[in-house]
């Protein structure tokens, strides 16, 4: 079934690695379907939402069977870009982007990071969980083509010139852990991730729905 994925609204598409993980579980233990119940239960996602996300894949889902593990895998996989390696760039191995080069997502998919630039003498050239360590002023130089995702992890007032230069330098998607906004054209995709304000939102849902 050939899927248009641009009519996957966000919501959905940001809970796709949450099924895949879950899939993939199901999958090494033998089981061949799964229930909406069973999902929801385990990805913590009502079964009323995952029957519509589940919906926009085509994978419907019969009443007393339950959905067929297989199938959602195959198609969790294409959509996830699972059957390539997607090589992403770290900029800034500091606490944070040293923690994420022995991390490495090895466990979850096929995103891995594969080079990284910071500005420190005492880390350029040293390997981090099997990845160089290089320096920015050699980002154009060393930066292969394939990497096209990168992670920010410098401070905030360098982050929009190291942006910049990474877009130049053809990078299409920006993981932000830095608190700069950034200005990107409209083509180019930031995600920003702020500890702080995921926290305040745990605890506010904690105080305003505390039986859910
Ligand atoms: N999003 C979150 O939830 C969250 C949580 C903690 C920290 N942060 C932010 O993440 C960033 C990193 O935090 P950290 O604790 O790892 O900081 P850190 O100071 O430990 O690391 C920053 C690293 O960036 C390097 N650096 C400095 N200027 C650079 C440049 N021009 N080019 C390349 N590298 C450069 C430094 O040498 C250092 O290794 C900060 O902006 C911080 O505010 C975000």
């Amino acid at each position: 079934m050939n899927i248009d994925q641009s009519k996957i609204p966000q919501a959905t598409a940001k809970r796709l690695p949450l099924y895949y993980r879950f899939l993939k579980n199901l999958h090494s233990s033998g089981k061949q379907r799964v229930s909406s119940a069973e999902l929801s239960d385990a990805v913590k996602v009502d079964s009323a939402t995952i029957r519509r996300d589940f919906s926009y894949f085509g994978a419907l889902g019969k009443k007393g069977y339950g959905y067929n593990v297989n199938y959602l895998l195959s198609f969790f996989r294409k959509t996830l870009d699972q059957d390539e390696i997607t090589k992403v760039g770290l900029i800034g191995v500091g606490n944070l982007g040293t923690a994420f080069l022995h991390y490495n997502f090895t466990k979850n998919n096929n995103t891995v990071i594969s080079i990284a630039f910071d500005v420190d003498e005492n880390k350029i050239g040293t390997e981090i969980g099997g990845v160089v360590v290089y320096h920015l002023d050699e980002l154009e130089q060393h930066l292969p083509e394939d990497v096209t995702v990168a992670i920010l992890t410098v401070p905030a007032h360098v982050a929009q010139s190291i942006t910049d230069r990474l877009i130049a330098k053809g990078i299409k998607g920006i993981l932000n852990f830095t608190p700069a906004r950034l200005n990107v054209p409209d083509e180019i995709r930031i995600h920003h991730i702020d500890l702080a304000v995921e926290l305040q939102s745990l605890v506010y849902f904690l105080k305003h729905y505390p039986n859910e």
